[in-house]
C-alpha cells in the first residue's frame, strides 16, 4: 500500500497554525479536565500503571478492565475505549474484539494500540479482526504503523520501531483513508493524519524512548481526549501537543536517567496548562 504524502491537499491553515493549535489544545485540555472522562483500558500488564498515572495526570479516569464477561457492560458507560495488544493471548483477543464491537455500536470512540504488529502471526490477526471494528484512531510507531497498513519496509525489534516516522508517513496517509482511522504515527516526529489532513509536530524528547510504555500511555491520552463529541483529527493533534510539550519540559525537570524522567514527565502532565502548548509546540512541515 503506497500514496504519495505530497498528494495530500495542502494543510487547512488553521491546521497548521501554531497559535491556532494552541488554543485548541487549551480549549480540549479544559474542557477533559472538566469532564474528567473515563477511558476503559484493555491494556498490556506493562503499561497498566503508567497509562493509568499518565490519565490520572491529565485530567481523565482510568479503568483497566479486559475480563469477556465486563467488557460490553463496562464499555457502554465509558467515555472512550483504548485497546492495547502488548501481552496477547486467545481470551484476550476475544475481550478486545466483543469491546471493540461494542465501542462500535454504541458509537463510543476507541484507540487501537498495534503494538508489535507484524512480529507474530497472533498478532496480525488479532490486528485484522481489530480494524474490522472501525478504530478512531491507530496510534502506533512507525515499524507498526507500516506493518499495520501492510507496507513494505518495517523493521521492528519486537516492541521498539526500527523505522523513522517519515518512513511511515507515505503507509500513515493510506491507512488512514483505507481504514477511515486517525493514523497517529510517534517518533522524533509524531504524524497525525485522517488522510486529508496532517499535522507534523516534533515534541517529545529521546528519553521517552528509554521508559516503556509511553507509547502505550499517549494512546490512553489520544482516548481521553476523543471523549464526547469531537473531531478526532483535531482531538488527536490536541493530545499529541499535550503529550509531546509535557515530554520535552520534563527532560529539563529529570536529571537525565529515566527513572526521574519518568516522575517529572507525570508532574508535568498534572501541571501543564494551554499557555505552555501554545508557547512550546514545535509543528513542522
Ligand atoms: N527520538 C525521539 N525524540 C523525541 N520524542 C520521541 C522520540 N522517539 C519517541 N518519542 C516520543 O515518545 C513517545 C512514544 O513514541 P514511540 O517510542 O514512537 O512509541 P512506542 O513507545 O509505542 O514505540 C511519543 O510521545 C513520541 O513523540
Ligand atoms: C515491553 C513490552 N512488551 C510487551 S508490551 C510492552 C510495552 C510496550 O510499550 P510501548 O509500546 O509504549 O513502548
Ligand atoms: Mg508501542
Amino acid at each position: 500500500m503506497t500514496t504519495d504524502p505530497t498528494s495530500i491537499p495542502a494543510i487547512p491553515a488553521a491546521a497548521s497554525d501554531v497559535a491556532a493549535i494552541g488554543a485548541d489544545v487549551g480549549r480540549r485540555l479544559a474542557a477533559l479536565r472538566l469532564a474528567r472522562p473515563l477511558v476503559h483500558n484493555i491494556t498490556n500488564y506493562v503499561a497498566m500503571d503508567l497509562s493509568a498515572n499518565v490519565l490520572l495526570a491529565i485530567g481523565a479516569s482510568p479503568a483497566m478492565v479486559h475480563a469477556i464477561e465486563e467488557v460490553e457492560e463496562f464499555v457502554a458507560f465509558s467515555g472512550a475505549l483504548v485497546i492495547n495488544i502488548g501481552t496477547l493471548s486467545a481470551p484476550w483477543i476475544d475481550a478486545m474484539v466483543a469491546a471493540a464491537a461494542a465501542a462500535r455500536r454504541k458509537g463510543i470512540p476507541w484507540v487501537l494500540d498495534p503494538v508489535g504488529a507484524g512480529a507474530t502471526t497472533l498478532r496480525d490477526r488479532a490486528v485484522a479482526r481489530l480494524m474490522a471494528e472501525k478504530p478512531t484512531v491507530v496510534r502506533g510507531n512507525a515499524s507498526e504503523i507500516l506493518a499495520v497498513a501492510g507496507a513494505a519496509g518495517a523493521a521492528a525489534k519486537g516492541v521498539d520501531s526500527g523505522n523513522s516516522s517519515d518512513e511511515a508517513r507515505a503507509a500513515a496517509v493510506a491507512l488512514a483513508r483505507a481504514s477511515g482511522a486517525v493514523v497517529v504515527v510517534t517518533g522524533a516526529v509524531d504524524v497525525i493524519t485522517d488522510g486529508t489532513r496532517l499535522v507534523a509536530l516534533a515534541d517529545g524528547d529521546p528519553l521517552m524512548t528509554r521508559v516503556t510504555a509511553t507509547g502505550c500511555a499517549l494512546s490512553a491520552v489520544v482516548a481521553a481526549f476523543l471523549a464526547g463529541p469531537s473531531d478526532a483529527f483535531a482531538a488527536a493533534v490536541a493530545a499529541v501537543a499535550v503529550y509531546g510539550v509535557a515530554g520535552r519540559l520534563a527532560a529539563f525537570d529529570a536529571d537525565g536517567g529515566p527513572a526521574t524522567f519518568r516522575t517529572a514527565f507525570v508532574d508535568r502532565l498534572a501541571r501543564i496548562g494551554a499557555e505552555e502548548v501554545a508557547f512550546a509546540v514545535t509543528v513542522v512541515p
